[in-house]
């Protein structure tokens, strides 16, 4: 079976992504595994960041990777915390502090203003000078709370209000976020696109 490398350290992702890409035919292994340290992401936009991330391990292992850029858009932030969502608040990954900024900067906005989606974009090399790398986008429409609710997911899952279920992304069985979500709406393309 192919090796993939995943090209990620964020563990919400792993876990999300392993059984999401379970059946299409790959060897998972995980960049943390093979030693390979986490790439600069100085590009402007979710897909140059997704690129730039499964270079780099193409690049340090010589296998096909798969990278996923993602984060949260929020409408009356125009578009913030975008492509910063990870350290919106400084420190990379430190959700708690991510959640309590973004909740700040919303202060005072009303229910109806508070639209927001989170964003993915897949990124497979299948080695790093592909001049063809397969790219899939998936988008999750919602709003976002006044607080925060439930314990599942990750990031800023708990803030995220999915309006057709009237649940936070938090409070999803992983397996049902990973039907509607905005990481599920892009492996379901990617696999399309492998035809796996
Ligand atoms: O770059 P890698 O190593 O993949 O891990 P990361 O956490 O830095 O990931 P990103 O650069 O893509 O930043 C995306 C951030 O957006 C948030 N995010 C993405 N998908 C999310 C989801 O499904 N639920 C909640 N928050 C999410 C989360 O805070 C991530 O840290
Ligand atoms: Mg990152």
């Amino acid at each position: 079976m192919q090796k993939l490398v995943l090209a990620t350290s964020n563990k919400g992702k792993l876990a999300e992504l392993r059984p999401l890409l379970a059946d299409a035919g790959y060897d998972l292994v995980t960049q943390g595994e093979l030693g390979v340290a986490d790439a600069v992401e100085d590009g402007r936009s979710f897909v140059e960041n997704a690129i730039i991330k499964a270079r780099h391990a193409c690049v340090a292992t010589g296998l096909p990777a798969l990278a996923d850029d993602s984060g949260l858009v929020v409408r009356a932030l125009g578009g913030a915390p975008g492509v910063l969502s990870a350290r919106y608040a400084g420190a990379q990954g430190d959700s708690a502090a991510n959640i309590a900024r973004l909740l700040g900067a919303l202060e005072g906005v009303p229910e109806a203003e508070r639209e927001a989606h989170f964003y993915c974009v897949l990124v497979l090399l299948r080695h790093a000078d592909d001049p063809e790398p397969l790219i899939a986008e998936g988008r999750w429409h919602g709003r976002i709370l006044a607080g925060r609710r439930g314990a599942g997911g990750f990031g800023y899952d708990p803030v995220f209000l999915d309006t057709a279920s009237g649940l936070s992304a938090a409070e999803f069985e992983p397996a049902t976020k990973n039907r509607v979500s905005h990481r599920g709406q892009a492996i379901a393309r990617l696999r399309e696109l492998l035809g796996a």
